[in-house]
């Protein structure tokens, strides 16, 4: 018998719920809204929010070892001060595409910060093709391109052992591989690992857990999935309550809870009607399975 059970736990709508990160010392969790550009904190205990504003779309949040939070907001990487609420620019991309934004980013075993691009959407994944790069922000805080022709670049998580990295361009609606050498921080050996299946709607954030196996939040699909890289076989679904799941992470007591944002930018009155929950983010429990702390940038 499982005993899954999915609650939504900040019903404060977000128009692009995306990047959930849990933060352990506080036992707080850390997210974006991407075009309502701000960066929210939200404390479980006293289901406060905190947020902080940012001047152009916001595409993911993470932790920094010294303090405060690193983002990608518009075309820059900026550092975040949380105690006086400044945020300080620390590295310019794309500036000769100024349709382009940030999007989902993380942090790798090594401190440096991942972050993709992608062009302006004119409507929810609609928008100018293979305008998009991959980046690192490494701790020096110089910056690295390492491939562009992307659609909308999503989620991405190491292996367990660092030596593969997995990557989601969302409109190929595929979960790809790469090798990965965490000491140069270069990837090599693209290849597919999962092709999402018709009614699983458009791969988006993704995140690991300690099984060594990947979970996918399924925009449009109102489901995650876990995937075994292995075998590259699905091997779990779980739908909720709204169509426009966005991304997910671990947290909670133990890593045991997976928090999942969503979105409801794009929904018109009788869907959001048929779904009032959109925009809101879920805590998964009863998986079974735990997920990994999340790493901080080093810079
Ligand atoms: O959530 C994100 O990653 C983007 O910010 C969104 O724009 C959606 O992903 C996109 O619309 C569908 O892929
Ligand atoms: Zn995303």
């Amino acid at each position: 018998m499982s005993s899954i059970k999915v609650q939504c736990v900040v019903k404060e709508k977000n128009r692009i719920g995306e990047s959930p990160v849990w933060e352990e010392k506080e036992g707080t969790l850390l997210y974006v809204d991407v075009s309502g550009q701000k960066v929210c904190r939200w404390n479980p205990d006293t289901n406060h929010i905190q947020s902080i504003q940012t001047d152009a779309y916001v595409g993911s949040v993470v932790p920094r070892r010294s303090g405060g939070y690193v983002i990608g907001v518009g075309t820059r990487f900026a550092a975040v001060d949380w105690e006086t609420q400044t945020i300080k620019i620390i590295a310019h991309v794309d500036k000769d595409k100024s349709n382009n934004r940030f999007n989902d980013g993380k942090v790798d075993p090594a401190g440096r910060f991942f972050a993709g691009t992608m062009g302006m959407e004119v409507r929810p994944a609609e928008l100018e093709r293979g305008q998009g790069s991959l980046y690192t922000l490494n701790t020096d805080h110089s910056v690295r391109k390492h491939f562009d022709q992307v659609d909308i670049s999503n989620g991405l998580d190491w292996s367990l052992d660092h030596n593969t990295f997995y990557y989601i361009d969302s409109l190929s609606f595929s979960v790809d591989a790469f090798d990965y050498d965490l000491q140069t921080g270069s990837l090599s050996n693209r290849r597919v690992l999962y092709k999402l299946e018709k009614d699983e709607g458009i791969p988006d954030g993704m995140c690991i857990d300690t099984e060594g196996r990947l979970w996918v939040a399924c925009y449009n699909g109102g489901r995650v999935l876990r995937i075994d890289p292995a075998t590259g076989k699905r091997i779990e679904t779980v739908k909720l309550p709204v169509d426009k799941t966005t991304s997910l992470c671990f947290g909670g007591k133990d890593y045991s809870e997976l928090y999942v944002t969503s979105a409801c930018e794009g929904m018109d009155d009788a869907w959001t009607a048929r779904q009032p929950e959109a925009g809101g983010i879920f805590k998964i429990s009863g998986l079974g399975v735990k997920g990994m702390p999340p790493y901080s940038f080093a810079g």
